[in-house]
């Protein structure tokens, strides 16, 4: 199972004054079960990739696909696929309508046409799965809740879809630590324990180096580097600083400790861990 861009090129606003192509030619597969972050500057691109990757916006040249099925189809077939694709926005709670987080969470499970117990048992399990205790919370309005619950409400409405695949543009920009951690954790379990792909837009090296297992760069509408997190930031180094991007904190430390004649993985993705590590070797407490 897979999504596949071939050669898409995606252009806002053609043939007027303001066109601008912000996808060019851009080829990409993306594999059930992985965990991929799009990183690149502001503009570069990422917010386009990932809506061509769900078949919102559909690509001027070229086509993207869901194990063959066109996502910009108007058939049955092509609307099924693309409810396989599900996409939390940035800032998710900005879009929360509904009165009760139970209506909100119940909104995509009723548009598949899922009868009431099946709907029922679909939100049930998606506000446990995030956190959010049934009793306690199916009855309030979710502009009664703090920025990391209604996050989590925004969450659990595309979780209740079952998709296999879960795009995330930017999922812990505003959060304060202690949610983005509790944000992280759910989106970890979902990949790990629901076997869903997960596809987020970052602008955290930090973020991308310690949970994806791959890493997309995009510059200026185009993927320029794409790979393990671990070994871009090893050896990419130049490139990413080429086009103004940098590497993690603890890849310079690690970096630094490597000159001074360190061996040490290529995937390192927590400070705590490099520095426990180092102390270890050198036989401190
Ligand atoms: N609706 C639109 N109309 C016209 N141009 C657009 C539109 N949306 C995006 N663009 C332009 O397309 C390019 C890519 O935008 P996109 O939103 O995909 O970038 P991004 O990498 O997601 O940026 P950010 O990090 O700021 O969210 C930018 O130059 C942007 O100005």
């Amino acid at each position: 199972m897979s999504i596949k861009l071939e050669h898409v090129s995606y252009v806002y606003m053609p043939g007027t004054p303001y066109e601008k192509e912000a996808l060019k030619d851009v080829s990409l597969e993306i594999d059930k079960g992985e965990f991929v972050a799009v990183i690149g500057h502001t503009g570069s691109g990422k917010s386009t990739l990932v809506q061509n990757l769900n078949g919102l916006l559909h690509p001027l040249k070229g086509t993207a696909s869901l194990d063959g099925t066109d996502l910009s189809g108007k058939t049955q077939e092509a609307k099924q696929a693309r409810g396989r694709i599900g996409m939390v926005f940035q800032y998710p709670e900005h879009q929360l309508f509904a009165e009760t987080v139970y209506e909100d969470v119940a909104f995509g499970p009723r548009n598949l046409g899922l009868d009431n117990d099946e709907m029922d048992a679909r939100v049930k399990e998606a506000m446990k799965f995030v956190g959010l205790d049934f009793e306690t919370y199916a009855h309030r309005s979710p502009f009664s809740l703090s920025g990391g619950q209604m996050r989590r409400v925004a969450i659990a409405g595309v979780v209740a879809m079952n998709p296999d695949y879960l795009i995330l543009d930017e999922p812990s920009a505003g959060l304060d630590p202690g949610s983005r951690r509790a944000v992280f954790a759910e989106i970890m379990a979902l990949y790990k324990k629901r076997g869903i792909a997960i596809i987020m837009v970052t602008h955290s090296m930090e973020d991308a180096a310690k949970y994806a297992k791959r890493l997309l760069v995009i510059n200026k509408g185009q993927i320029i580097l794409d790979g393990r997190p671990g070994e871009i930031f090893l050896k990419e180094k130049n490139r990413l600083l080429e086009v103004g991007m940098d590497v993690p904190e603890v890849y310079k430390l690690a970096d630094a400790l490597r000159a001074k004649g360190l061996r040490l993985p290529h995937e390192i993705t927590d400070a705590k861990l490099l520095l426990a590590e180092v102390k270890r070797r050198k036989g401190l407490k």
